[in-house]
């Protein structure tokens, strides 16, 4: 700041020079004012400097703090980022991951919905089509009901008129015992124009280990017809021709073979006695056919097993007309000695030490005793152990036990078995569930011992004895057989054992079926002959009638006779399934009046009633009286039911 003086302002006197003073003062004052200022404002200055350099440090300093600051935050951020990226990265996984689920879930309420809207559309039309059908149904109750109501009228007036008719009808079926037991009367003669005396006769097949062995069987014929060839002759002598009710081949099955033999086993529940045998040399087949071969399955049965499994399935078909027993002994005749194969003693006592057989040889007390066939009960071997018998089961058992009976006797004796008989002895006794009537019949199968001839000169010793006691029975079996095939008037049964013990089946109106073995091979030759020759001889007179009539007028009468018998039966057969269908028929009508079955309402003078057993059904009926299978007047029937 200047401050100036002016000249033009004169100093007045005295007063002036004060005034000047003063203002010289005030001058002054101001100078050092000013210089006071002057200095505030360079302390001021500096002061501001040094803010200013202040500033500045502090910009420096607040410079590199915020550049730490950055980095820092920088470093920070560059973290947080990459956290939040990662997080990002999950977040978005998850999205994704939520995105399917939820796509998922869409898709899948989508189906469900679908599936719902079906079910709900098929219930739907289901529910329609029940209320369709209930509607339906309702008006057909309805008219059912209108049905009924006119149907029980008109029912009630036509079970009035068949009541009526079935009273007639009954009287009619009060004969279907009598027609029944008249078809079992003309089956038996069927049966006896085949013949009471029948020869089967069965070519065993080469065994393993026989190939190319030459056989001596030329022909078969379907008729029985058989040729042999002798291969030491030529030409016409070297063949011989034989005829007998049935030739099996090598080839026939045991089923095959059992099917001829069945009508036999009808005629022994009908109440005839029927005996079956084999016969043939040693290794011909004989168990094979009787009893099949050791360890047998089903199909391999012989006809032992067959039989008595037919005897129960038959006898339960007639359960209702006859109740059977069955009952099984088992013996063997070796040296005319009867054991028994079933007793439950030790083979000790069915065969006996040496010493005691000779004790009891002397004594002639040690074999079973065999008695008369007019006993009531028609045991012949009455000390022979009876196992009765309900189930094929229980036949096994008893045959394998019998069997290993045998076979322990044989191993005590050195093969004693192909030197014995066997006997199994099958007792039938049928009570007639209608009248109370009782018949009693017995099967024999018989194992016979090898028919061999064994040369004189060649053994001595027991094997002599055996074969004379083979000899003696299979000699006297064919004497009682030829016999009674001539009808001749002594029968000689006595001169057996065997044959007294099949007394009761040989002869009469018992019916007999041989099985003649035959060995094919060429080295048996001599033997088959014999064998066929004792067959022959005892197929002979009987069968030979029919055989010998070569014009075939005779056979044509028998097969006339058999032809219009078959059609009696028929006609019978079809009588029974009438008659059946009859009561059947009287049954219904009794269960829908709510009678009983013996009490007709409507019957005004029917006689009291006996309970009536009836076949199953029509069918069981004529499986039961059809076929060649009845007879029905046997010798040992004590009260048949009425003939008509
Ligand atoms: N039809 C057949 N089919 C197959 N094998 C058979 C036939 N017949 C017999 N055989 C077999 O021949 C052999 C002799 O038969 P089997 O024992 O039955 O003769 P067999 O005449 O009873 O003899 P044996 O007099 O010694 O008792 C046995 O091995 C048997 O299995």
């Amino acid at each position: 700041m200047e401050y100036k003086v002016f000249a033009s302002e004169a100093p007045p006197c005295f007063s002036e020079e004060n005034e000047i003073i003063t203002v010289l003062d005030t001058e002054n004052t101001k100078m050092e004012e000013k210089k006071k200022v002057e200095q505030d404002v360079a302390r001021l200055m500096k002061e501001k400097d040094d803010n200013h350099n202040q500033i500045l440090v502090l910009k420096q300093e607040l410079e590199m703090a915020r550049k730490t600051h950055e980095e820092r935050m920088e470093t920070e951020g560059k973290l947080a980022q990459q956290e939040l990226q990662q997080r990002l990265e999950e977040v978005m996984q998850l999205l994704t991951e939520s995105k399917n689920t939820v796509k998922e879930l869409e898709a899948y309420s989508e189906s469900k919905c679908q599936r719902w809207n079906k079910k709900e559309h098929i219930y739907q039309v289901f529910t329609d089509f029940q209320l369709g059908a209930l509607r339906e149904l309702r008006f057909s109750s309805q008219s059912i009901r209108q049905e009924i109501l006119k149907t029980q009228t008109s029912y009630s007036d036509e079970f009035n008129r068949l009541g009526l008719k079935i009273e007639a009808l009954e009287n009619a079926a009060e004969n279907y015992y009598a027609i029944l037991a008249e078809n079992q009367k003309l089956h038996n003669e069927l049966q006896e124009l085949k013949g009471n005396i029948r020869v089967y006769c069965r070519i065993r097949p080469f065994l393993r280990g026989q190939t190319g062995k030459q056989t001596i069987i030329e022909y078969i014929g379907e008729n029985g017809e058989l040729v042999v060839v002798n291969p030491s002759k030529q030409g016409k002598d070297g063949h011989r021709s034989f005829k007998f009710n049935k030739v099996y081949g090598p080839a026939a099955t045991q089923v095959e073979v059992f099917s001829d033999t069945q009508p036999l086993l009808q005629s022994l529940l009908d109440g005839y006695n029927v005996c079956i045998f084999a016969y043939g040399q040693t290794g011909s087949g004989k168990t094979h056919t009787m009893t099949g071969p050791e360890s047998a399955s089903e199909d391999e049965w012989g006809v032992n097993y067959r039989a008595l499994n037919d005897l129960f399935r038959i006898s339960q078909t007639r359960e209702r007309t006859y109740k059977y027993e069955i009952k099984v002994q088992m013996v063997e005749i070796y040296n005319e000695q009867v054991h028994d194969l079933l007793s439950s003693d030790g083979p000790q006592k069915r065969y006996p030490s040496l010493a005691i057989v000779i004790y009891f040889v002397f004594l002639d007390f040690h074999t079973l005793g065999i008695l008369s066939t007019s006993q009531t009960n028609g045991l012949s071997v009455p000390d022979a152990t009876m196992h009765p018998v309900t189930s094929t089961f229980d036949v096994i058992e008893l045959m394998e036990t019998g069997l290993r009976n045998r076979a322990q006797g044989a191993t005590a004796l050195n093969e004693r078995s192909s030197r014995s008989h066997s006997v199994v002895t099958i007792h039938v006794h049928g009570t007639d569930t209608k009248t109370g009537a009782s018949l009693r019949s017995s099967l024999h199968l018989v194992d016979l011992a090898g028919s061999e001839r064994v040369d004189r000169s060649e053994v001595t010793g027991d094997r002599l004895k055996e074969a004379q006691h083979i000899n003696k029975s299979l000699s006297a079996l064919g004497d009682v057989i030829f016999a009674l095939a001539q009808k001749s008037p002594h029968v000689p049964y006595r001169n057996s054992k065997l044959t007294q013990i099949l007394q009761s089946s040989l002869g009469g109106q018992a019916k007999t079926l041989m099985f003649v073995q035959l060995n094919p091979d060429i080295g048996s030759f001599s033997e088959s002959v014999n064998t066929l020759k004792f067959a022959e001889r005892v197929s002979g007179v009987e069968l030979g009638a029919a055989r010998n009539s070569k014009d075939g007028r005779d056979v044509r009468e028998l097969m006339e006779q058999v032809a219009s018998l078959k059609d009696t039966i028929a006609k019978k057969d079809e009588e029974i399934e009438r008659l059946q269908l009859l009561k059947d028929l009287k049954n219904v009508y009794h269960n829908v009046n709510g009678d009983k079955p013996g009490s007709n309402s409507l019957r005004s003078k029917s006689p009291a009633k006996i309970p009536r057993p009836q076949p199953n059904s029509p069918k069981e009926l004529l499986k039961d009286s059809t076929g060649l299978q009845k007879s029905v007047s046997g010798s040992n029937i004590s009260n048949r039911p009425p003939k008509r």
